[in-house]
């Protein structure tokens, strides 16, 4: 069996931590399950800074292209916040350069989850949604941009090819899960987000077992908190999709368990959760390890076709939390060795108790 090349950017902060134990969860898969694997490591972020003068150097980017899947953790620190190219330059750039133009964020919060979510039993009960990020263009990459003589500019752009290719994602996506879009724009002020609306009517004509609401990004705020059961497929322009998928996060009870991945038309596929570097936590073994985990999971489903050993690393994952094996983020007192040692010996020794929910179902696949 050929082996798949796996390229690991570990970046900063809590990243190194969490990624140790998603590489660890993957081993201990791997060898239950035969899978065959090699890692390369390559400098990004405040590490790339570090080692190679450069956020996203050039060694990275050709390594990436060159794999079969790229794991990243997170970047970014006030070590390197006053960097001309800071980290986080160096993740839109790789995004850019990968064409990953779509970003799934899931929120699913499992009956098992319920106490740890800041929403009463009642509204969060069945939460299953995911969140369809435009991620290669809007507020993010629009030009010009500057900040000068206290003057500063930012513009949002999108072209029609962008927004069909997004809507699109999201409306297969609604089709293998419960037949409903919800479309996020602020149409009511701008432009882009008028054509946003325009064009999401358009493609909802190609899919007419589809229903479509429509939400302008204030409401949708709230309504993420005050009913959150009511979506399916969200789909959002880039920023929206930054700040809504957070608030999405918490009423799970914690970002530190999201993973997601970010797909294109180049082929490879880049897996990362969405939280950030957490420095607040770094360096203390506190992080919680599942969002990479599950991140892991989502990579071994999606590019290896490998949902024998997702299923089994979701299920690993379930069970931890269900014995209250986690970490404080998630209201427990395990560091984040701990957690992890436990999901491998759950997957080691199988976890026939809990049963095994649909990967599709979780709404990860494009
Ligand atoms: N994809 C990425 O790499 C990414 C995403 C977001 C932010 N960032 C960067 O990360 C740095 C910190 O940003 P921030 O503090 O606004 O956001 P953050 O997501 O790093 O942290 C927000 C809060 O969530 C907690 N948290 C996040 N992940 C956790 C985990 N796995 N376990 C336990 N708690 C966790 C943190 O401790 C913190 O209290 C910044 O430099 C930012 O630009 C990077
Ligand atoms: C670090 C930052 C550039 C990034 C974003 O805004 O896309 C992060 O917040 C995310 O959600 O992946
Ligand atoms: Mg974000």
């Amino acid at each position: 069996m050929e082996k798949k090349k796996i390229v690991v950017l570990p970046g900063d902060g809590i990243g190194p931590e969490i990624m140790t134990a998603g590489l660890k969860v993957l081993e201990a898969a791997s060898n239950k399950f035969d899978f065959k694997y090699e890692l390369d490591y390559q400098p990004f972020g405040g590490a790339g800074i570090d080692e190679a003068g450069d956020p996203l150097p050039e060694q990275t980017v050709i390594a990436a292209k060159a794999a079969d899947a790229i794991l990243l953790s997170a970047i970014g620190g006030p070590k390197w916040d006053d960097c001309p190219r800071r980290p986080e330059k160096g993740l839109l750039e790789i995004r850019s350069a990968l064409g990953l133009f779509a970003n799934i964020r899931p929120t699913t919060v499992e009956d098992i989850q319920i106490d740890r979510s800041p929403l009463k039993a009642d509204r969060v009960q069945g939460t299953d949604f995911v969140i369809v990020r435009e991620l290669t263009s809007g507020a993010y990459f629009g030009e010009p941009r500057s900040l000068a003589d206290d003057k500063a500019i930012d513009t949002i752009f999108y072209s029609r090819a962008e927004i069909e290719r997004i809507m699109k994602i999201g409306f297969d996506m609604a089709v293998k899960r419960s037949n409903h879009v919800t479309i996020v724009d602020k149409s009511n002020v701008l432009a882009t987000s008028k054509l946003w609306r325009q064009i999401a009517e358009e493609v909802a004509q190609s899919y007419p077992t589809v229903t479509v609401d429509y939400r302008y990004v204030d409401a949708m705020a709230m309504a993420i908190i005050a009913d959150p059961k009511q979506f399916d497929v969200v789909i959002t322009p880039n920023l929206f999709g930054d700040i809504l998928s957070d608030e999405a996060a918490e009423i799970t009870g914690s970002i530190g368990q999201i993973p997601s991945v970010s797909a294109g038309s180049a082929g490879v596929n880049l897996y990362e959760p969405i939280h950030g570097s957490a420095p607040d936590i770094a360096g203390q073994g506190i992080a919680n390890p599942i969002s990479m985990i599950k991140t892991v999971a989502m990579m071994l489903d999606q590019s290896f076709d490998r949902s024998d050993m997702a299923q089994a690393i979701i299920t690993a994952v379930n069970q931890v939390i269900e014995d209250q094996v986690v970490t404080a983020d998630m209201g427990g007192e395990f560091g984040t060795a701990a957690v992890t040692d436990k999901i491998i010996e759950f997957i080691n020794g199988g976890t026939a108790q809990w049963e095994q929910r649909s990967l599709i179902k979780s709404g990860t696949h494009m």
